[in-house]
């Protein structure tokens, strides 16, 4: 048999389809081997998606050769199939898809020898004092990689190298560091309760089973959902099988990480931006030789090539963090669990606070629910009351009602922890002038610049623009007539430190000086006790374990449950649901207090009342009246240009344009709730069908007929939208 002599390459480049090439004879390809191929004028990575005898209907002249194939694993079968189905489900060009499994050439090079160095036992010629220093370092006579040696004595790499060429040090090979520790089922197993007992016996023989299902992990705040899917982890390593463990922010989980190792012996190999270059690229191979036997990592490890993938868990399985908006518009927790079909595994969801779609799967008998009811060893759930804003709030100009005070000040004289919650950043949402009325707006968005006193800046949190305060009014001139309007945490820490000059405070929001890895140290410090009021944003509401924590305080629940989207009620839920959940994981006797002026609301109610149930059959139940999401289906399409006019023109023409069908209704256009971002004007329409519908088929037939947009018009597709901006 003669070898195929054509090779169809998709490169990871915004283009939907593969191109030919040819294969030279002395070059041995397969589907999925990593080649790079001329494309224009320069030199691209690609994929073979197929391989074929014949050019394809294209002249074998015209064709061009295959350069080369690198010397790494192939792309499996399994994440071609993927990266297609993800293609044709989101309507993005394929190469996009493919670019988040494969990328740059860099990171899937061989890895690079590390060179290292040791004592050859001469003494150097010349005695400087940074080279004593060295010297005085490397007298355990340990060999050490050459950057290490430098940084550990302080000194720079040019001493390093001038002690190699003395001759008193030598350079050595060092074998690659690793990124595939074995990891023991058996190393710590906890006693577990019979509640998890039964949960994790059926995770593991769903793992044992090697077959397709998906399993909701549906237990309250500290019920050890953790614990139970670590049973799966190890009856997967148990076989020799490989996990993904998907969680929303991997940069926070080193409290994860620690737990990990105490189970397992080794921490997991982790996936996510903050990973060094090289240090991906061993991971990459590690995973696709087989080798790694765990990765955590964010959305994006579920592109991973594993060799022998066994379970896939997706932690927090609501959390929006999971949904990727920009580029390809995809939720990786529905594609784990489409993953999870192609390669025949178990999938595990885990959520204290399931999704509805996950909920109403599991109520269908799609997914299979795993119920913890209660917390680990018996812990209560913290007494939640609700403090009614219209009746008992703060005296003007303040946030925290007298109730809450009074809590935080026993809380305090316990000498235990406060937890104060608030989902917005900076010190005041809305900067005024008292003199005109006039409100400090972003110039390129429909957005209030909010107030970052810490920074001594204004800040758009739509497109980043920042500037200095003002001293005067843009429109009347008044000097010093600026006020700020509604809190921020920022603004709350200092109405604490007025309240409680004695406290120790904290502040955690995401856009913190010292970025992740100082959010990284104070959730420690959190967690050892180190502060006696925390006040956050979301980021603090989530999976985090504060032994200390005996009371929270929202300050303002009303906050989430005032724009018009549909998920507007099942987010609040999941949010105050998850920060009260922060309380009480280590001791009886914990509180929470929920600020609002709607005491009634139906989701307050809820949470209040512990009354998990009474919002999950209210909410199903309105969007089942409303044919939303997960009993309908919805596409968002968002046109939008830098002149109104044009983004009106095309979505319009887009609308009519829309295939008559009896199942879909197209919504709109109207102009986006976010009219304008970085300078352009947006216009969304929405098209919703019944669930069993193929909306994404439907979609590809109506744009396949319609002119692509023109000039500096775009248009954006978002199937099954979360945010609705
Ligand atoms: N069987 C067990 N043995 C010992 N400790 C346990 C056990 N189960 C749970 N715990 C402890 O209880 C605490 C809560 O467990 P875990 O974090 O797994 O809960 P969770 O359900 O994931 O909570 P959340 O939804 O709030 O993130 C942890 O400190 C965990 O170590
Ligand atoms: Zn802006």
């Amino acid at each position: 048999m003669t070898a195929p002599r054509y090779a169809d390459v998709l490169i990871p480049v915004a283009i939907d389809r593969p191109y030919s090439y040819r294969v030279p004879a002395e070059l041995e390809l397969g589907p999925g081997d990593v080649v790079s191929v001329p494309l224009g004028n320069r030199t691209a990575l690609g994929v073979v998606w197929q391989l074929r005898d014949d050019p394809g209907g294209v002249s074998h002249n015209r064709l061009k050769d295959v350069l080369a194939r690198y010397e790494v694993p192939a792309v499996p079968a399994a994440i071609r199939r993927l990266v297609d189905w993800i293609a044709d489900y989101t309507l993005s060009p394929r190469g996009m898809v493919l670019r988040m499994a494969v990328r740059d050439p860099d990171h899937l090079a061989p890895p690079r020898p590390r060179i290292g160095v040791r004592l050859t036992g001469q003494p150097p010629s010349r005695p400087t004092s940074a080279r004593t220093k060295l010297m005085a370092l490397m007298a355990d006579g340990l060999a050490r990689a050459k950057g290490e040696a430098a940084k550990e004595a302080g000194v720079s790499i040019g001493v390093v190298d001038g002690l190699i060429d003395d001759g008193a040090l030598e350079a050595i090979t060092l074998p690659p560091e690793s990124v595939a520790e074995t990891l023991d089922p058996d190393h710590a197993r906890p006693a577990l309760n019979p509640a998890q007992h039964e949960a994790a016996q059926v995770l593991a023989d769903g793992v044992a089973a090697r077959a397709f299902q998906v399993y909701l992990v549906d237990g309250v705040t500290g019920s050890g959902k953790t614990e139970v899917y670590f049973e799966a982890v190890a009856e997967a390593i148990r076989q020799g099988r490989q996990t993904l463990i998907l969680v929303p922010e991997i940069a926070l989980t080193t409290q994860f990480l620690d737990r990990f190792a105490e189970r397992f012996g080794h921490r997991p190999a982790a996936w996510h931006s903050g990973v060094g270059q090289a240090r991906r690229g061993r991971v990459w191979t590690g995973v696709a030789a087989g080798e790694v036997p765990v990765v955590i990592g964010a959305r994006s490890a579920l592109f991973l090539p594993f060799q022998d993938l066994g379970l896939i868990i997706v932690d927090e399985e609501h959390e929006g963090a999971y949904k990727q908006d920009d580029g390809v518009h995809y939720h990786a927790r529905d594609m784990a669990v489409v993953r999870g079909r192609m390669e025949a595994i178990p999938v595990v969801l885990a959520s204290a606070t399931p999704s509805l779609e996950s909920r109403v799967n599991a109520d269908k008998g799609r997914y299979r629910r795993l119920i913890l009811p209660e917390r680990f060893g018996g812990r209560e759930m913290p007494a939640i009351s609700t403090v009614d804003m219209k009746v008992q709030g703060p005296p003007r100009g303040r946030w925290i009602s007298p109730a809450l005070e009074l809590a935080m000040r026993r809380t305090l004289e316990e000498k235990e922890q406060s937890l104060i919650f608030l989902n917005r950043r900076g010190y005041a949402p809305l900067t005024l002038c008292r003199t005109c009325g006039e409100r400090i707006q972003c110039p390129n968005c429909s957005a209030w610049l909010v107030d970052h006193r810490f920074r001594r800046r204004l800040v758009c949190h739509h497109c980043g623009f920042s500037m200095p305060p003002l001293e005067h009014c843009p429109k009347c001139d008044a000097v010093d007539s600026f006020v700020a309007c509604g809190p921020g945490v920022e603004r709350m820490a200092e109405e604490c430190a007025t309240l409680f000059p004695e406290a120790r405070l904290l502040v955690l929001s995401s856009d913190m000086a010292g970025g992740i890895e100082r959010i990284r140290q104070e959730i420690e410090a959190v967690a050892k006790g180190e502060a006696d009021i925390v006040i956050g944003t979301q980021l603090i509401a989530k999976g985090h374990n504060f032994p200390h924590l005996a009371l929270v305080g929202v300050v303002d629940a009303d906050l989430g449950l005032q724009n018009g989207d549909p998920r507007a009620g099942e987010r609040t839920f999941q949010l105050l649901q998850q920060v009260v959940g922060r309380a009480g994981r280590a001791k009886d006797g914990s509180r929470a207090l929920i600020q609002t002026h709607r005491p009634d609301h139906p989701i307050i109610d809820a949470i209040v009342k512990g009354d998990r149930e009474a919002f999950y059959e209210a909410e199903i139940a309105m969007r089942e009246e409303a044919q939303l999401p997960p009993h309908g289906r919805l596409a968002a399409l968002v046109v939008s240009a830098e002149a109104q006019s044009d983004a009106m023109a095309y979505a319009r023409m887009l609308v009519r344009s829309s295939p008559a069908s009896k199942d879909v209704k197209v919504l709109g256009p109207a102009e986006a709730p976010l009219a304008l971002v970085r300078g352009r004007h947006r216009m969304r329409i929405l098209a919703r069908s019944p669930r069993a519908f193929d909306l994404s088929g439907w979609l590809r037939d109506w744009l396949s007929k319609v002119e692509a947009p023109r000039g500096n018009v775009r248009l954006e597709i978002d199937v099954d939208p979360q945010s609705f901006l």
